[in-house]
C-alpha cells in the first residue's frame, strides 16, 4: 500500500503489555506493513513503566513521524515524552488498550491493522493539549472522584481477561465508598462554584473514563478549549439513585451537573484529593491548575477533527448531551 506517508522514517513505541489481548506477534505484522509502504520503521519495545516516556523524549525529534502501540497510559507517555522534547512530529495512535478512550476520539477503528491504515492514510491535525499543575501534560482527560480511580484501581489482570466490563465490576463495588469531595472552583470566565461534588473532569474527548459520551458538536479538539463537567454530590438516596440511574443510562440532568467550556481552571479542595490524567494517576493534593495549550500536538485522525461546537451564548453553566 503506498500512501503519502511512503518513504518516512517512523519511530514505533511499543507497550506489549497493554489491552486484553497482548499485541504480540501481531506486532511484527504491523512493522511488516508500515516497512511494505515503503516507511523506514525503528521499533522499540517498553520493558516499564516511563520507558514510552523516555523514548519518546529522546528519539522523537530525528523522525518524521511517531506511531505509539498501546493504551491510553502508553500515548499519555508518548505525548509527554515529545512535548518535553519539544517534538512537532505528526504522531499515530494503534490503540491496543482496554479502554482505549482516545481511540474513539481519534475517530480510529478498534482493529489494530486498520488501525495502521489510518496512520498510513489518515488525515493529521494539531490538537491541544492540557497542562496539570504546570508539570503534567494530558491528551484527554484530568479527573477527579467518584469515577476516576476506576481505570488504575482496576487489576491488569482483570482488565487483560474481561476488557471493559472489569471498570463496570469495579464500579459497582466502588460505589459504597463514593464520598463528597468540597471544593471551590473558578474558570478562566469567571465562573464560581463552591460545594460537594462527586465527580469532576476536565477533558477534551468524546468519552471520558470509558462512561461517559459526550456528542461529537459538543467537543472540538483545536478550538483551544477543554470540557469541565463537575457532577453535584447526591444529597438523599433518591438524589443517588437518579445518577445512578443516568448514569448506567448514559444520560445526564442539569440539576446535578455543571457543564462548560474552559481555557483555564482552579480548583481548591478541603482535603488532599487524588487526580486521574490520562487514565492513570495523577498525584494527591489540595489545588490544581489546569490550562489548555492550543494545538500544541500534531495528531493523526481518521477523519478531520474540525468539529463545529454548538456553543452556549449564555454565561450559565449546561449540562452535557451524552450519548447512549
Ligand atoms: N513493558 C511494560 N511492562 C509493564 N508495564 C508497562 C510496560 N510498558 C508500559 N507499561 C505501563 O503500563 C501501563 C498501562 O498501559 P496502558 O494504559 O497503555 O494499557 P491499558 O491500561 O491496558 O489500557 P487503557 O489505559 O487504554 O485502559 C502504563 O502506565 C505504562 O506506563
Amino acid at each position: 500500500m503506498l500512501s503519502e506517508r511512503t518513504g518516512k522514517n517512523i519511530l514505533f513505541i511499543l507497550n506489549p503489555n497493554a489491552g486484553k489481548q497482548h499485541i504480540g506477534r501481531k506486532s511484527d505484522e504491523l512493522v511488516t506493513l508500515f516497512e511494505e509502504s515503503g516507511c523506514r520503521v525503528d521499533a522499540r519495545t517498553t520493558t516499564r513503566p516511563g520507558d514510552a516516556a523516555e523514548l519518546a523524549e529522546q528519539l522523537a525529534s530525528a523522525y518524521d513521524l511517531v506511531v505509539c502501540c498501546g493504551g491510553d497510559g502508553t500515548l499519555h507517555e508518548v505525548v509527554n515524552g515529545m512535548l518535553r522534547a519539544s517534538a512537532q512530529v505528526p504522531l499515530g495512535y494503534l490503540p491496543t488498550g482496554t479502554t482505549n478512550d482516545m481511540a474513539r476520539t481519534l475517530r480510529l477503528p478498534g482493529d489494530v491493522r486498520k488501525a495502521a491504515g489510518v496512520v498510513l492514510q489518515g488525515h493529521t491535525a494539531a490538537q491541544d493539549l492540557g497542562l496539570f499543575n504546570g508539570t503534567q501534560y494530558f491528551s484527554y482527560i484530568a479527573s477527579f472522584g467518584a469515577f476516576t480511580s476506576i481505570p488504575y484501581s482496576t487489576p491488569q489482570w482483570l482488565k487483560n481477561l474481561l476488557g471493559y466490563p472489569a471498570y463496570l465490576l469495579q464500579v459497582l463495588r466502588c460505589l459504597p465508598e463514593m464520598h463528597p469531595y468540597a471544593l471551590e472552583m473558578e474558570t478562566n470566565d469567571g465562573l464560581h462554584a463552591k460545594g460537594r461534588f462527586l465527580f469532576g473532569s476536565v477533558s477534551n474527548a468524546r468519552s471520558v473514563s470509558g462512561i461517559f459520551r459526550f456528542k461529537p458538536e459538543d467537543v472540538s479538539l483545536d478550538d483551544g478549549l477543554f470540557e469541565l463537567m463537575l457532577i453535584r454530590h447526591p444529597e438523599n438516596p433518591l438524589e443517588f439513585f437518579r445518577i445512578a440511574h443516568n448514569l448506567i443510562r448514559r444520560k445526564a440532568d442539569d440539576h446535578f451537573v455543571i457543564f462548560r467550556h474552559v481555557r483555564t481552571v482552579s480548583f481548591r479542595f478541603e482535603t488532599e484529593t487524588s487526580w486521574t490524567v490520562d487514565g492513570e494517576y495523577g498525584g494527591t493534593t489540595r489545588s490544581v491548575e489546569i490550562r489548555t495549550l492550543h494545538r500544541a500536538l500534531p495528531f493523526i485522525s481518521g477523519r478531520p477533527q474540525r468539529i463545529r461546537a454548538r456553543r452556549s451564548r449564555f454565561s450559565h453553566s449546561r449540562s452535557p448531551h451524552l450519548t447512549p
